[in-house]
């Protein structure tokens, strides 16, 4: 390994992430945030204001990224990247447009962005790049010179992100009564979006039939599930499932949810479940109160016993994975030959959206993609 690490043309690597309240006084300001314009029926946002109120009015995500940062600026360090790290946010403080300001004051003209969701789809993917374009406009409105920024591929199959969801089912089967373990099945969970979103999600010639955002997770659980029968020598029956449901309930959503996924295993007689919430890149709301509190309720209300396995958060593994992907895409931009790492059947992602990619219901500007106006 050579001893300084150069990731030319790119200055800056951009955390970009959802963001969430850090005290009562944040939570309805923050859901105005998230829901303008998204028409959510209001129930499911007294419902989910409960959630966070639950829990002093604190979602673990902000914790969780600064944690992030810190294993992504502790592991460039120990290998010689001398890259900053930023962090931004669409729906709470620090706010992606205050970030990106305070790079382009500093200096900065090549921005890479890592945003926390790991697979293709609107919420995960082309809503970022159009909070991008936003944030651009608002600085271009301001008379700043802009940036040029690049958003890394989607890195579901990376190595580095699966490898500790493995071990995370491993350590979660390993801890149920050892009466169950072998029969107990595994629900690997995901946030559920509509039906339409889905089947639109990734490059055009890919839509339909739940899109990119279901082959992805179909890919990863796959991976985590023949990596746990090598490991263990138990074939444990596995199932895609989701969690989160929002939006009216005449609009179709991905399904089945995991409390009715509980509720159907533990009729058919099975004795335990894993839920692996491959979805999530750490545990925030939707990990500690959809899983955590409300199906492992519904669990317990069956007889049933579960256990819910660990996302990355700041793993080590997960921080080197992203070196890796930074490293790579700075080498695709210099013209060099590069071999991309991915597991699994779908290879690695593309590097720059195409056009149609996980398209908007009403068409926005978006930035890092082949459709950005700030190219
Ligand atoms: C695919 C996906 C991810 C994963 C990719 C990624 O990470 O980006 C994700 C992450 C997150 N979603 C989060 C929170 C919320 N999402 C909501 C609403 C929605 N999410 C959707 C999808 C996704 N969401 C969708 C289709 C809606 C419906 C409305 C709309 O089309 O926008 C609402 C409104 C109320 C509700 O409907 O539940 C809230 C409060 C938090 C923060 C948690 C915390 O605070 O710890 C995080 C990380
Ligand atoms: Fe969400």
């Amino acid at each position: 390994m050579p001893d300084v690490l150069d990731a030319t043309p790119y200055d800056a690597l951009l955390l970009l992430s959802f963001g969430g309240p850090e005290g009562p006084d944040d939570v309805v300001p923050f859901l105005e945030n998230v829901t303008r314009g998204r028409g959510i029926p209001k129930e499911r946002l007294k419902e989910v204001g409960q959630h966070y109120f639950q829990f002093g009015g604190v979602s673990p995500i902000n914790d969780q990224n600064r944690a992030l940062l810190d294993a992504l600026r502790k592991d460039f360090a120990d290998h010689g990247l001398d890259l900053p790290v930023h962090w931004g946010n669409r729906n709470w403080a620090p706010y992606l447009t205050d970030t990106l300001r305070d790079m382009v004051r500093a200096g900065h003209r090549r921005i890479l962005v890592l945003a926390t969701s790991a697979y293709a789809s609107y919420s995960g993917c082309r809503q970022y790049r159009e909070n991008l374009a936003d944030a651009l406009a608002h600085l271009e409105s301001e008379g700043l010179d802009l940036p040029k920024i690049d958003k890394l591929r989607h890195y579901f199959n990376h190595p580095g992100f699966v490898e500790p969801m493995t071990e995370g089912v491993l350590r979660s089967l390993a801890d149920l009564p050892e009466e169950v373990r072998d029969g107990a099945h595994i629900a690997f969970t995901t946030h559920s979006i509509p039906d339409s979103a889905a089947d639109t999600s990734g490059p055009v010639e890919g839509h339909g039939d739940g899109g990119a955002y279901v082959r992805q997770h179909l890919d990863v659980a796959r991976l985590i599930a023949d990596a746990v029968r090598e490991r263990t020598g138990v074939d444990h029956p596995w199932q895609l499932v989701y969690q989160s449901r929002s939006g009216a309930p005449h609009i179709p959503w991905l399904e089945p949810d995991i409390c009715d996924h509980l509720e159907e295993r533990h009729a058919a007689g099975v004795p335990a479940v894993v839920m692996a919430p491959i979805g999530f890149v750490s545990d925030h709301m939707e990990v500690l109160y959809d899983l955590d509190t409300e199906a492992t309720a519904k669990a317990e209300e069956l007889g049933l016993p579960v256990r819910r396995s660990a996302t990355v958060g700041a793993d080590p593994r997960f921080a080197a994975a992203i070196r890796d992907l930074v490293l790579e895409r700075a080498a695709v931009e210099s013209g060099q030959q590069v071999t991309p790492c991915a597991l699994g059947t779908l290879g690695a992602s593309h590097d720059l959206c195409p056009v149609g990619c996980c398209p908007a219901r009403a068409p926005r500007p978006a930035a890092a993609g082949a459709d950005s106006p700030y190219a």
